[in-house]
């Protein structure tokens, strides 16, 4: 099946003084259109270290990563600006919003920077926020906002662009098992009416659970947990 995105032989090292961190070591994989993959990890195993570089947010020391078959790393910097803005989205733990913008605003956003019409810009991000059940908070800014509220309007934020990848960090981590569940659904059945790919690095098995593959990374390389659905 055509790859959407790879990871070839991925290292990262860290130097600080004499210390020398090897993060990952040899990491390769690939995600197909679509595909919703789920990366395990206990904490400081490199998970948000490799969704960077997924993301071509952070340099490996070696390798390469290649987004429909294009290095990422042998792009210019505003290339690479375009390609992020345009096919892949990001959700983080805490969200990231803009605190001084309302929930519309901070949807809006990515369209506004890839240089879409304002009116236009808006009339999607009015749409996307409908589709997460937060058209009543149109004009609420983060801080007014609960924390399922606003994890929901990264995903909208993430989603508007209509990407082709979604590199989700802990989306859920920081609400309770009930809330994450329902964020998780959420951003679930909108990446499959969308048929947006879907990377997510969590340290929650039942979450991990829920998707096509599921992969683990410990003491810096990636192994195969489970492929397709489970028989229970
Ligand atoms: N800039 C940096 N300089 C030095 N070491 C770093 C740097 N960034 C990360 N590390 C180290 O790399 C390792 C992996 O970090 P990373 O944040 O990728 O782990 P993680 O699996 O996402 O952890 P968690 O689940 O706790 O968020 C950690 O040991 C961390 O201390």
């Amino acid at each position: 099946m055509e790859q959407l995105l790879a990871c070839r032989h991925i290292s990262k090292h860290y130097h600080d003084g004499e210390n020398n961190t090897q993060v990952l070591n040899d990491v390769s994989f690939s995600v197909s259109p679509g595909e919703q993959v789920a990366i395990l990890g206990s904490s400081g195993s490199g998970k948000s270290t490799l969704l960077h570089i997924l993301g071509g947010l952070d340099k490996p020391s070696q390798g390469e990563v290649e987004f429909q078959g294009q290095s990422l790393f042998g792009m210019k910097a505003s290339e690479l600006s375009r390609l992020r803005n345009r096919h892949m989205g990001f959700i983080y733990q805490f969200h990231h919003l803009l605190a001084e913008f309302s929930a519309l605003e901070n949807v809006a956003m990515p369209l506004l920077i890839g240089g879409m019409k304002e009116s236009e810009a808006i009339t999607q991000a009015k749409s996307m926020l409908e589709h997460v059940g937060l058209q009543h908070r149109l004009s609420h800014k983060p801080s007014e906002l609960s924390g399922g509220e606003r994890q929901r309007v990264a995903i909208a934020r993430a989603l508007v662009t209509r990407p082709s990848v979604v590199l989700a960090d802990e989306p859920t981590g920081n609400l309770d098992h009930k809330t994450g569940l329902q964020v998780y659904n959420l951003l679930k059945s909108l990446s499959e009416q969308l048929n947006t790919s879907f990377v997510v690095v969590t340290h929650d098995n039942a979450l991990a659970d829920k998707m096509d593959r599921v992969l683990t990374l410990q003491d810096g390389q990636l192994s195969l947990v489970r492929e397709g659905s489970e028989l229970s």
